[in-house]
C-alpha cells in the first residue's frame, strides 16, 4: 500500500465520532469544535485523569474520603442538569487532541500517521493497574480498540465497527514508563479491513493484537 505521512498526525486521525453525522449533512456538533474551550477542555481531561491515577495510589483517611465524596457529588449534581444528546457531548469526541480528550482510555500521543499506519506512545498510570506493577488485561485491549478503531476509520473511509478483536498478552505490560504502540492495515476486502497493532516496552514485546472491522450498511447504528 503505499503511504503519505501526515505532517499533522493526530489531525484527521479517525474522527469516527463526527463522521456520521457528516455523512448525513449535518453541521458539525458543538463539542468537536476545539474554538468552544480552546485548552481548558485539555486541562480538565488531564486534571480528571490525574485525579483518577491519584486516588488509585492513595490510602486517605475517613475524613478526606468523606469530604472527597462530598466534592464529587457536588460536581455530579451540578453537572446533571447539563446533560445533552450524544452527538453534541465533548467528552471523547476532541479528536483534535491526543487522548480525546476522555478518561476512559489511556492517552494515546500520536506521533506519526498516514493513510494506513499510526504510531505513538501511551502511557498506562496507576488507575489502569491490574496487579503487581501489571496493566489490567482488560485495559490493554481497551487501547488496541482506540487505536486500531480509529485507524480503521482514517482517511475519510466510511465507519466501520469491530467484529473481533483478539489480542496476545506476551509480556507483561508495565504502569509508568511511556510505551510504543503500533497499529497499521493488514488488508482491505469489500467492507472488511483487518488491523494489527503492537505495544512495546523497549525492546519488549508487551502485547500485539489483530482486528476485523466491518463497514456499516445504511442504517446500521
Ligand atoms: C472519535 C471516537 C473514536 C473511537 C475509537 C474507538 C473505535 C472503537 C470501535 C468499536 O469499538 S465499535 C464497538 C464494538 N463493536 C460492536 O459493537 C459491533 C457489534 N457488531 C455489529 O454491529 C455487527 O456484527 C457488524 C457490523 C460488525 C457486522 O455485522 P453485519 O451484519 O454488518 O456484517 P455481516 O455479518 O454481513 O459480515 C460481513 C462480513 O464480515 C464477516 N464477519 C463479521 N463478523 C465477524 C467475526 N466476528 N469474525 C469473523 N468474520 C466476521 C462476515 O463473515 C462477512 O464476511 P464475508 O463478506 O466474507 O462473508
Amino acid at each position: 500500500m503505499t503511504s503519505q505521512p501526515n505532517p499533522e498526525p493526530h489531525k484527521g486521525f479517525g474522527d469516527l465520532g463526527e463522521r456520521p453525522w457528516k455523512a448525513a449533512g449535518l453541521p458539525a456538533h458543538p463539542g468537536a469544535d476545539p474554538a468552544a474551550y480552546g485548552r481548558s477542555w485539555e486541562t480538565l481531561a488531564n486534571a480528571l485523569s490525574g485525579f483518577l491515577d491519584a486516588l488509585a495510589e492513595s490510602v486517605p483517611g475517613r475524613e478526606t474520603v468523606e469530604a472527597l465524596a462530598a466534592d464529587l457529588t457536588t460536581w455530579s449534581d451540578k453537572l446533571k442538569p447539563l446533560a445533552s444528546p450524544e452527538r453534541d457531548r465533548v467528552f471523547g469526541r476532541r479528536t483534535d487532541l491526543h487522548g480525546r480528550g476522555q478518561s476512559m482510555s489511556p492517552k494515546l500521543v500520536v506521533i506519526r500517521s498516514d493513510r494506513d499506519s499510526v504510531e505513538g506512545t501511551v502511557h498506562f498510570g496507576s488507575y489502569f493497574l491490574g496487579g503487581n506493577g501489571a496493566v489490567h488485561g482488560g485495559a490493554i485491549p481497551l487501547i488496541f480498540d482506540e487505536i486500531l478503531g480509529r485507524l480503521a476509520n482514517s482517511a475519510d473511509r466510511p465507519p466501520s465497527r469491530t467484529a473481533y478483536l483478539h489480542t496476545d498478552f506476551r509480556s507483561i505490560t508495565p504502569i509508568g514508563p511511556d510505551l510504543s504502540i503500533r497499529a497499521w492495515f493488514v488488508s482491505e476486502e469489500g467492507r472488511k479491513r483487518i488491523l494489527r497493532a503492537t505495544i512495546h516496552h523497549g525492546d519488549t514485546l508487551c502485547a500485539e493484537a489483530e482486528g476485523l472491522f466491518v463497514a456499516l450498511r445504511p442504517g446500521q447504528p
